[in-house]
């Protein structure tokens, strides 16, 4: 039987980075409820809460199924999507001029077997002036995204350099997931 891919996320981004791989895929979403995932360990956060989503969504037996998150760690700081202005512009505060750690958790599922695991990407931001924040966050582009940042949009311009997966960044480690795909008889076309 035919094994097809299920995005399991509402990110137009992580949509995005399996059209770029090359799939074919549908997308069904759900309403995780993520606050019941608590752990200071940011590789264990993604992890389960990959997880989390993962089990609100039903498959059959043909389909596998992919779910991700992203949050941003740095100083002992798990930063997720900001709640607010203030938020945004005290998070891009406490990144100006330092290396954090962005990780994604991707739970893959098919009918028999499952994987998760969780890739960390450096990101070294420029020395950020409080009139560049504000204009940045006055953009509305933070709050979406994990850090209060998008590397692929306006948030480009705070970023001084990355060690790493430039994708895993942007909500998905697209070339990694490609391969451990490949164990699902799941390929690009
Ligand atoms: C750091 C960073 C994060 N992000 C995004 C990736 C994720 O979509 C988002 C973090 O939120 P997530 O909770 O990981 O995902 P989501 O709510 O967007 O989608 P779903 O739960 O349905 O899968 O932040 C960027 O787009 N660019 C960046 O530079």
């Amino acid at each position: 039987m035919d094994k097809s891919l299920v995005l399991g996320s509402a990110s137009p981004r992580r949509k995005s980075l399996l059209e770029l791989a090359g799939f074919q895929f549908g997308i069904r979403t759900s309403e995780a409820d993520e606050s019941v995932v608590k752990s200071k360990d940011p590789e264990t956060l993604v992890q389960k809460l990959a997880e989390v989503k993962a089990e609100q969504i039903a498959t059959t037996e043909n389909e596998v199924l992919v779910t991700a998150d992203t949050v941003v760690s740095f100083a002992g700081n798990v930063l997720g999507k900001p709640e607010n202005r203030m938020e945004a512009i005290e998070t891009l505060q406490l990144l100006s001029g330092n290396t954090h750690a962005v990780h994604t958790g991707v739970m893959i599922r098919g009918y028999n077997q499952s994987k998760i695991f969780s890739i960390k990407t450096d990101v070294e931001f420029m020395e950020l002036a409080e009139t560049d924040i504000i204009r940045y966050v006055d953009t509305g582009d933070p709050f979406d995204k994990a850090g209060s940042y998008g590397i692929q949009t306006k948030g480009a311009l705070l970023v001084k350099g990355i060690r790493g997966d430039y994708y895993n960044v942007v909500g998905l480690p697209i070339a990694y997931l490609v391969k451990e795909l490949e164990k699902y008889d799941i390929t690009p076309s």
